[in-house]
Protein backbone atom coordinates (compact mmCIF):
# COMPACT_ATOMS: atom_id res chain seq x y z
CA UNK A 1 0.00 0.00 0.00
CA UNK A 2 1.30 3.39 -1.06
CA UNK A 3 2.23 5.75 1.89
CA UNK A 4 -1.15 6.93 3.82
CA UNK A 5 -1.37 10.60 4.26
CA UNK A 6 -1.87 11.75 8.15
CA UNK A 7 -4.43 14.67 9.12
CA UNK A 8 -4.11 16.21 12.54
CA UNK A 9 -7.55 17.93 14.33
CA UNK A 10 -6.94 19.32 17.45
CA UNK A 11 -10.69 20.73 17.57
CA UNK A 12 -12.51 18.44 15.68
CA UNK A 13 -16.41 18.83 16.34
CA UNK A 14 -19.63 17.09 16.14
CA UNK A 15 -21.69 19.35 13.80
CA UNK A 16 -25.34 19.54 14.00
CA UNK A 17 -26.56 20.87 10.63
CA UNK A 18 -30.08 22.35 11.56
CA UNK A 19 -31.52 23.43 8.17
CA UNK A 20 -34.60 26.12 8.43
CA UNK A 21 -36.76 27.36 5.49
CA UNK A 22 -36.15 30.69 6.13
CA UNK A 23 -33.73 31.92 8.81
CA UNK A 24 -35.32 34.69 10.95
CA UNK A 25 -33.48 35.50 13.93
CA UNK A 26 -35.36 36.64 17.35
CA UNK A 27 -37.96 34.53 16.24
CA UNK A 28 -38.83 30.85 16.28
CA UNK A 29 -38.10 28.99 13.45
CA UNK A 30 -39.05 25.29 12.70
CA UNK A 31 -36.17 22.85 11.23
CA UNK A 32 -36.82 21.22 8.03
CA UNK A 33 -33.88 18.98 8.42
CA UNK A 34 -31.50 18.26 11.12
CA UNK A 35 -27.99 16.14 10.82
CA UNK A 36 -25.45 15.50 12.82
CA UNK A 37 -22.19 13.95 11.92
CA UNK A 38 -18.27 13.80 12.86
CA UNK A 39 -16.66 16.74 11.98
CA UNK A 40 -13.23 19.05 12.08
CA UNK A 41 -11.47 20.29 9.36
CA UNK A 42 -8.97 17.44 9.40
CA UNK A 43 -11.83 14.75 10.05
CA UNK A 44 -13.79 16.33 6.87
CA UNK A 45 -10.35 15.71 4.87
CA UNK A 46 -9.34 12.59 5.53
CA UNK A 47 -13.30 11.22 5.09
CA UNK A 48 -13.75 12.57 1.41
CA UNK A 49 -9.66 11.17 0.72
CA UNK A 50 -10.72 7.61 2.00
CA UNK A 51 -14.32 8.15 -0.23
CA UNK A 52 -11.66 8.75 -3.28
CA UNK A 53 -9.28 5.62 -2.35
CA UNK A 54 -6.58 7.66 -0.97
CA UNK A 55 -5.07 5.43 2.72
CA UNK A 56 -5.21 7.62 5.51
CA UNK A 57 -4.08 7.94 9.45
CA UNK A 58 -6.81 10.26 10.96
CA UNK A 59 -5.19 11.79 14.22
CA UNK A 60 -5.74 14.57 17.13
CA UNK A 61 -7.83 15.06 20.34
CA UNK A 62 -11.00 13.10 20.85
CA UNK A 63 -12.58 13.53 23.96
CA UNK A 64 -13.46 10.20 25.37
CA UNK A 65 -17.29 10.56 25.94
CA UNK A 66 -18.57 10.70 23.02
CA UNK A 67 -16.45 9.12 20.75
CA UNK A 68 -18.99 6.97 18.57
CA UNK A 69 -19.94 8.94 15.80
CA UNK A 70 -16.03 9.29 14.39
CA UNK A 71 -15.22 5.41 15.33
CA UNK A 72 -18.38 5.04 13.11
CA UNK A 73 -17.04 7.14 10.64
CA UNK A 74 -13.55 6.08 10.69
CA UNK A 75 -14.73 2.10 10.78
CA UNK A 76 -16.84 2.56 7.57
CA UNK A 77 -14.58 4.35 5.61
CA UNK A 78 -11.46 2.28 6.32
CA UNK A 79 -9.96 5.60 8.29
CA UNK A 80 -6.87 4.51 10.29
CA UNK A 81 -7.80 6.11 13.65
CA UNK A 82 -4.72 7.16 15.86
CA UNK A 83 -6.61 10.06 17.74
CA UNK A 84 -5.29 10.34 21.42
CA UNK A 85 -8.58 10.30 23.69
CA UNK A 86 -8.81 13.29 26.24
CA UNK A 87 -10.59 13.72 29.57
CA UNK A 88 -14.49 14.69 28.47
CA UNK A 89 -16.91 15.18 25.24
CA UNK A 90 -15.52 16.83 21.95
CA UNK A 91 -17.77 20.15 21.05
CA UNK A 92 -20.82 20.08 19.05
CA UNK A 93 -21.12 22.50 16.59
CA UNK A 94 -24.01 24.19 15.21
CA UNK A 95 -24.45 25.05 11.33
CA UNK A 96 -27.72 26.57 10.53
CA UNK A 97 -28.87 26.74 7.12
CA UNK A 98 -30.91 29.11 5.86
CA UNK A 99 -32.41 26.66 2.78
CA UNK A 100 -33.80 29.95 0.81
CA UNK A 101 -30.49 30.94 0.14
CA UNK A 102 -28.22 28.48 1.50
CA UNK A 103 -26.25 30.85 3.84
CA UNK A 104 -24.85 29.37 6.72
CA UNK A 105 -24.56 30.69 9.96
CA UNK A 106 -22.01 28.59 12.33
CA UNK A 107 -21.70 28.55 16.28
CA UNK A 108 -18.94 26.40 17.06
CA UNK A 109 -17.69 26.11 20.44
CA UNK A 110 -14.43 26.47 21.41
CA UNK A 111 -13.82 22.76 22.18
CA UNK A 112 -11.64 20.75 25.38
CA UNK A 113 -8.90 22.22 26.83
CA UNK A 114 -6.21 19.65 26.05
CA UNK A 115 -3.26 18.95 28.73
CA UNK A 116 0.55 19.04 27.45
CA UNK A 117 0.63 15.53 28.57
CA UNK A 118 -1.68 14.82 25.63
CA UNK A 119 0.29 17.45 22.92
CA UNK A 120 3.28 16.06 23.59
CA UNK A 121 1.69 12.07 22.96
CA UNK A 122 1.02 13.54 19.52
CA UNK A 123 4.40 14.33 19.31
CA UNK A 124 5.57 10.65 19.46
CA UNK A 125 2.61 9.70 17.71
CA UNK A 126 4.14 11.82 14.44
CA UNK A 127 7.40 10.54 14.99
CA UNK A 128 6.17 7.35 14.60
CA UNK A 129 3.93 7.77 11.27
CA UNK A 130 5.70 10.35 9.23
CA UNK A 131 8.44 8.99 6.43
CA UNK A 132 9.99 11.06 4.00
CA UNK A 133 8.13 13.30 1.58
CA UNK A 134 4.46 12.05 3.21
CA UNK A 135 1.40 14.92 3.13
CA UNK A 136 0.64 16.33 6.81
CA UNK A 137 -2.66 17.46 6.97
CA UNK A 138 -2.52 20.14 9.96
CA UNK A 139 -6.09 21.88 10.05
CA UNK A 140 -8.94 23.52 12.08
CA UNK A 141 -8.37 25.95 15.05
CA UNK A 142 -7.04 25.41 17.99
CA UNK A 143 -8.25 24.32 21.41
CA UNK A 144 -9.28 26.73 23.61
CA UNK A 145 -6.14 27.16 25.95
CA UNK A 146 -3.65 25.26 23.64
CA UNK A 147 -0.87 28.24 22.65
CA UNK A 148 -1.34 29.89 19.53
CA UNK A 149 2.19 28.57 18.24
CA UNK A 150 1.19 24.80 18.66
CA UNK A 151 0.59 24.24 14.87
CA UNK A 152 3.57 26.28 14.05
CA UNK A 153 5.55 24.14 17.06
CA UNK A 154 4.27 20.38 15.32
CA UNK A 155 4.96 22.02 11.72
CA UNK A 156 8.68 22.41 12.68
CA UNK A 157 8.50 18.92 13.72
CA UNK A 158 6.80 17.64 10.41
CA UNK A 159 9.56 19.61 8.43
CA UNK A 160 12.46 17.99 10.41
CA UNK A 161 10.78 14.97 9.63
CA UNK A 162 10.61 15.28 5.87
CA UNK A 163 7.08 15.29 5.49
CA UNK A 164 5.64 17.93 3.46
CA UNK A 165 2.85 20.09 5.36
CA UNK A 166 -0.49 21.11 4.62
CA UNK A 167 -1.80 23.76 6.44
CA UNK A 168 -5.30 24.86 6.85
CA UNK A 169 -5.87 27.42 9.93
CA UNK A 170 -6.72 31.01 10.73
CA UNK A 171 -6.14 33.78 12.85
CA UNK A 172 -3.06 34.04 15.13
CA UNK A 173 -2.69 30.30 14.94
CA UNK A 174 -1.48 31.11 10.65
CA UNK A 175 0.39 34.07 11.58
CA UNK A 176 2.68 32.23 13.96
CA UNK A 177 2.81 28.96 11.51
CA UNK A 178 4.22 31.43 9.12
CA UNK A 179 7.14 32.34 10.72
CA UNK A 180 10.36 31.22 8.62
CA UNK A 181 11.51 27.78 10.12
CA UNK A 182 7.92 26.58 10.67
CA UNK A 183 6.74 27.32 7.12
CA UNK A 184 4.25 24.95 5.92
CA UNK A 185 4.83 23.85 2.07
CA UNK A 186 1.10 24.60 1.27
CA UNK A 187 -1.38 26.46 2.62
CA UNK A 188 -4.93 27.05 1.86
CA UNK A 189 -6.53 30.49 3.25
CA UNK A 190 -9.78 31.38 2.30
CA UNK A 191 -9.68 35.15 0.92
CA UNK A 192 -11.24 36.50 4.61
CA UNK A 193 -8.23 34.44 6.39
CA UNK A 194 -5.84 35.85 4.01
CA UNK A 195 -6.99 39.49 4.63
CA UNK A 196 -7.21 39.30 8.23
CA UNK A 197 -3.70 37.74 8.00
CA UNK A 198 -2.45 40.65 5.82
CA UNK A 199 -4.30 42.58 7.90
CA UNK A 200 -5.82 44.54 4.34
CA UNK A 201 -8.59 43.97 1.85
CA UNK A 202 -7.96 42.47 -0.71
CA UNK A 203 -10.55 43.85 -3.08
CA UNK A 204 -10.23 41.85 -6.59
CA UNK A 205 -8.65 38.82 -8.09
CA UNK A 206 -5.43 40.63 -9.25
CA UNK A 207 -5.10 41.93 -5.13
CA UNK A 208 -5.35 38.24 -4.32
CA UNK A 209 -2.97 37.01 -6.62
CA UNK A 210 -0.32 39.11 -6.21
CA UNK A 211 -0.93 38.60 -2.21
CA UNK A 212 -0.47 34.85 -2.63
CA UNK A 213 2.57 34.92 -5.02
CA UNK A 214 4.04 36.80 -2.37
CA UNK A 215 3.62 34.49 0.14
CA UNK A 216 5.23 32.03 -2.37
CA UNK A 217 8.00 33.90 -3.07
CA UNK A 218 8.58 33.88 0.56
CA UNK A 219 9.01 30.26 0.87
CA UNK A 220 5.84 28.56 0.82
CA UNK A 221 6.00 26.05 -2.32
CA UNK A 222 2.56 26.30 -2.50
CA UNK A 223 -0.79 28.87 -1.78
CA UNK A 224 -4.40 28.16 -2.69
CA UNK A 225 -6.66 30.74 -1.84
CA UNK A 226 -10.45 29.67 -1.81
CA UNK A 227 -12.50 32.27 -2.96
CA UNK A 228 -16.52 30.19 -1.95
CA UNK A 229 -18.91 31.33 -5.10
CA UNK A 230 -16.06 32.75 -6.86
CA UNK A 231 -13.81 29.34 -7.10
CA UNK A 232 -10.18 29.05 -5.84
CA UNK A 233 -6.76 30.39 -7.30
CA UNK A 234 -3.38 28.14 -6.95
CA UNK A 235 0.23 29.90 -6.88
CA UNK A 236 3.21 27.85 -7.56
CA UNK A 237 6.88 28.49 -8.58
CA UNK A 238 5.43 26.85 -12.06
CA UNK A 239 2.67 29.99 -12.30
CA UNK A 240 -0.54 30.69 -10.98
CA UNK A 241 -4.18 29.23 -12.37
CA UNK A 242 -7.76 30.22 -11.87
CA UNK A 243 -10.48 27.65 -11.37
CA UNK A 244 -13.93 28.67 -11.73
CA UNK A 245 -16.40 26.79 -10.05
CA UNK A 246 -19.46 24.76 -11.72
CA UNK A 247 -23.16 26.09 -11.58
CA UNK A 248 -24.72 23.29 -9.21
CA UNK A 249 -28.44 23.19 -8.35
CA UNK A 250 -28.03 20.15 -5.70
CA UNK A 251 -26.39 22.15 -3.38
CA UNK A 252 -27.19 21.04 0.16
CA UNK A 253 -24.41 22.46 2.42
CA UNK A 254 -21.48 24.65 2.08
CA UNK A 255 -19.81 23.34 5.29
CA UNK A 256 -16.57 21.48 4.66
CA UNK A 257 -16.51 22.89 1.30
CA UNK A 258 -12.81 24.15 1.73
CA UNK A 259 -11.72 20.80 3.48
CA UNK A 260 -13.31 18.78 0.18
CA UNK A 261 -10.39 20.98 -1.95
CA UNK A 262 -7.66 20.30 0.93
CA UNK A 263 -8.17 16.67 -0.13
CA UNK A 264 -8.82 16.65 -3.66
CA UNK A 265 -5.18 19.07 -4.12
CA UNK A 266 -3.70 16.55 -1.24
CA UNK A 267 -5.22 13.71 -3.46
CA UNK A 268 -4.10 14.49 -7.01
CA UNK A 269 -0.16 14.98 -4.75
CA UNK A 270 -0.61 11.79 -3.63
CA UNK A 271 -0.81 10.06 -6.83
CA UNK A 272 2.05 11.87 -8.41
CA UNK A 273 5.44 9.87 -7.97
CA UNK A 274 8.03 10.85 -5.89
CA UNK A 275 10.31 12.96 -7.48
CA UNK A 276 7.69 14.16 -10.51
CA UNK A 277 6.29 17.43 -10.98
CA UNK A 278 2.70 18.07 -10.25
CA UNK A 279 0.73 18.72 -12.84
CA UNK A 280 -0.26 21.70 -11.48
CA UNK A 281 -3.66 23.11 -13.19
CA UNK A 282 -4.64 19.03 -12.46
CA UNK A 283 -4.03 19.06 -9.06
CA UNK A 284 -6.13 22.64 -9.01
CA UNK A 285 -8.93 20.72 -10.82
CA UNK A 286 -9.15 17.67 -8.35
CA UNK A 287 -9.64 20.29 -5.69
CA UNK A 288 -12.73 21.61 -6.92
CA UNK A 289 -13.87 18.54 -8.35
CA UNK A 290 -13.71 17.37 -4.63
CA UNK A 291 -15.32 20.57 -3.77
CA UNK A 292 -18.18 20.85 -6.02
CA UNK A 293 -19.15 17.10 -5.06
CA UNK A 294 -19.41 17.84 -1.61
CA UNK A 295 -21.78 20.79 -1.84
CA UNK A 296 -24.30 17.80 -2.89
CA UNK A 297 -24.03 16.24 0.76
CA UNK A 298 -24.01 17.73 4.49
CA UNK A 299 -21.15 15.78 6.51
CA UNK A 300 -18.11 15.18 4.53
CA UNK A 301 -18.74 12.50 2.00
CA UNK A 302 -18.49 12.41 -1.78
CA UNK A 303 -20.33 10.57 -4.19
CA UNK A 304 -18.84 7.45 -6.31
CA UNK A 305 -15.59 8.13 -7.63
CA UNK A 306 -16.89 8.27 -11.11
CA UNK A 307 -18.95 11.20 -10.60
CA UNK A 308 -16.16 13.05 -9.23
CA UNK A 309 -14.62 12.31 -12.11
CA UNK A 310 -17.14 13.64 -14.37
CA UNK A 311 -17.45 17.20 -12.28
CA UNK A 312 -13.30 16.85 -12.60
CA UNK A 313 -13.75 17.00 -16.36
CA UNK A 314 -15.99 19.95 -16.28
CA UNK A 315 -14.26 22.38 -14.76
CA UNK A 316 -12.40 25.18 -16.20
CA UNK A 317 -8.77 26.11 -14.68
CA UNK A 318 -7.13 29.32 -16.83
CA UNK A 319 -3.30 30.90 -16.27
CA UNK A 320 -3.05 33.89 -14.71
CA UNK A 321 -0.46 36.38 -15.86
CA UNK A 322 1.09 38.10 -13.18
N1 LIG B 1 -21.76 28.62 -3.11
C1 LIG B 1 -20.86 27.92 -3.80
N2 LIG B 1 -21.06 27.62 -5.12
C2 LIG B 1 -20.14 26.92 -5.82
N3 LIG B 1 -18.99 26.47 -5.30
C3 LIG B 1 -18.72 26.75 -4.01
C4 LIG B 1 -19.64 27.48 -3.19
N4 LIG B 1 -19.10 27.58 -1.95
C5 LIG B 1 -17.92 26.93 -2.00
N5 LIG B 1 -17.68 26.45 -3.23
C6 LIG B 1 -16.52 25.65 -3.67
O1 LIG B 1 -15.84 25.18 -2.51
C7 LIG B 1 -14.51 25.73 -2.43
C8 LIG B 1 -14.17 26.05 -0.99
O2 LIG B 1 -15.11 26.96 -0.47
P1 LIG B 1 -14.76 28.14 0.53
O3 LIG B 1 -13.89 29.14 -0.14
O4 LIG B 1 -16.07 28.62 1.07
O5 LIG B 1 -13.91 27.37 1.64
P2 LIG B 1 -13.79 27.60 3.21
O6 LIG B 1 -14.12 29.01 3.54
O7 LIG B 1 -12.47 27.07 3.61
O8 LIG B 1 -14.95 26.61 3.71
P3 LIG B 1 -15.08 25.71 5.04
O9 LIG B 1 -14.29 26.38 6.14
O10 LIG B 1 -16.56 25.67 5.32
O11 LIG B 1 -14.56 24.36 4.69
C9 LIG B 1 -14.52 26.95 -3.34
O12 LIG B 1 -13.22 27.19 -3.82
C10 LIG B 1 -15.51 26.52 -4.42
O13 LIG B 1 -14.87 25.69 -5.35
O1 LIG C 1 -13.03 25.64 14.69
P1 LIG C 1 -12.50 25.31 13.30
O2 LIG C 1 -11.58 24.15 13.33
O3 LIG C 1 -11.93 26.50 12.59
O4 LIG C 1 -13.76 24.92 12.40
C1 LIG C 1 -14.52 23.80 12.72
C2 LIG C 1 -15.51 23.54 11.61
O5 LIG C 1 -16.40 24.62 11.40
O6 LIG C 1 -14.79 23.32 10.40
C3 LIG C 1 -15.40 22.31 9.62
C4 LIG C 1 -15.79 22.86 8.29
O7 LIG C 1 -14.67 23.32 7.61
C5 LIG C 1 -16.56 21.80 10.44
O8 LIG C 1 -16.67 20.41 10.32
C6 LIG C 1 -16.28 22.25 11.85
O9 LIG C 1 -17.42 22.43 12.66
Amino acid sequence: MSQPVITLTLNPALDQTVTVPLLRTGAVNLASEVHVNAGGKGVNVASCLADWGVPVVASGLLGRDNTTPFEDLFADKGIRDAFIRVGGSTRTNIKLVDASTLDTTDINLPGIQPSTGALAKLQLLLDEHIEQNSLAVLAGSLPAGVDDGCWAQYARQLRQLGARVVLDTSGPALQQALAPDALPWLIKPNQHELEQYLGRALPDLTAIAAAARQLQQRGIAVVVVSLGSAGALLCCDQGCWLAEPLQLDKLKSTVGAGDALVAGLVAALHATAPGQTPVWPEVLRLGMAFAAAKLAHIGPHLPDTGEVARLRARIQVTPLTP
